[in-house]
């Protein structure tokens, strides 16, 4: 674990001053959970249940921010469960699923989700045309319901194929009105407007947060440092967390700490559960 200057230092002190007043966000994939091959078999790392459930007891609440449909976050991440646990802790767990456009919480328990986008289905008829000239037939399709994704990660060269493919998917999802979320060997085609940093601004007003952490690996995470990075510049106490990987590297630049992975995502998360608890004692 990593600060990147001696500012963001005495910004994780600050906000482990107000972490009973704080909400600490944190994106799924490459965050909570290790990159794996397949979307499908992606889980939540084994000991972040328990490190979240330790968290919850001193801080105001915890929210789950991501790509994936929430439903499904639910079930990779256990997520029903932890909310429980967290519940009884006295804290809340927040889900935005689909970059904010779907919403679960432990108050509310069900999962709020706009129409798809219109356009999504007609994109879809056009995609094997475009896998096909992209030769990228064998990428693998993610239909989320609100938007589809391509991964490229299974294929021989992820890197060529995503470079191929991803002029003429903006292209064909301009045509219907759609936007391009590019991403870690995925390139996701949704409804433009809704991003994660809408989501931390609802967060922020709901929880009337006095602190705010926000962890992510991805470009789909950079709307979410920039609105943290916007309520800092308004005076409250945040910390921005990069979980660093060889695939990505636009947060590092960005954060206030650069850790390893999902693993360096716990460990910090531990230590601020001692701080607080130590602040509070
Ligand atoms: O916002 P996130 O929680 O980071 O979700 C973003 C997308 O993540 C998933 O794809 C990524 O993780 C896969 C499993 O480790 C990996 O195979 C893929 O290469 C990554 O891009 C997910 O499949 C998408 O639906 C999410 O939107």
């Amino acid at each position: 674990m990593q600060f990147t200057s001696a500012e963001a230092s005495r910004r994780y002190d600050e906000l482990v001053h107000v972490a009973a007043r704080s909400v600490i966000a944190l994106d799924f994939d490459g965050t909570l959970s290790p990159i794996v091959d397949d979307p499908s078999a992606a889980h939540i790392h084994d000991e972040a249940p328990g490190v979240l459930v330790d968290l919850a007891v001193h801080v105001r609440a915890l929210a789950v921010v991501t790509g994936r449909p929430a439903r499904q976050v639910l079930a990779l991440g256990g997520l029903d469960e932890v909310g429980e646990l967290v519940h009884d802790a006295g804290s809340d767990l927040y889900v935005f699923g689909q970059y904010g456009n779907e919403r679960w919480d432990t108050q509310d328990r069900r999962v709020r989700s706009p129409r798809p986008p219109q356009g999504l289905a007609s994109f879809l008829l056009g995609l094997p045309k475009v896998l096909r000239t992209a030769k990228a037939e064998d990428a693998y399709v993610e239909e989320k319901g609100l938007a589809i994704a391509v991964h490229t990660r299974r294929l021989e060269d992820p890197q060529a194929a995503y470079d191929r493919l991803l002029p003429l998917v903006t292209e064909l999802a301009a045509a219907h009105d759609l936007g391009v979320e590019p991403g870690r060997n995925v390139i996701e085609v949704r409804s433009p407007g809704m991003h994660k940093g809408e989501a931390v601004k609802i967060l922020v007003r709901e929880t009337r947060a006095g602190g705010f952490l926000f962890g992510g690996d991805d470009l789909g995470d950079v709307e979410a440092f920039h609105a943290v990075a916007e309520l800092r510049s308004q005076g409250l106490p945040t910390l921005l967390v990069a979980s660093a990987s060889e695939e990505q590297s636009a947060l590092a630049e960005l954060a206030d700490v650069v850790v390893d992975g999902p693993d360096g995502v716990l460990d910090l998360l531990r230590r601020l559960t001692a701080d607080a608890a130590s602040v509070r004692t």
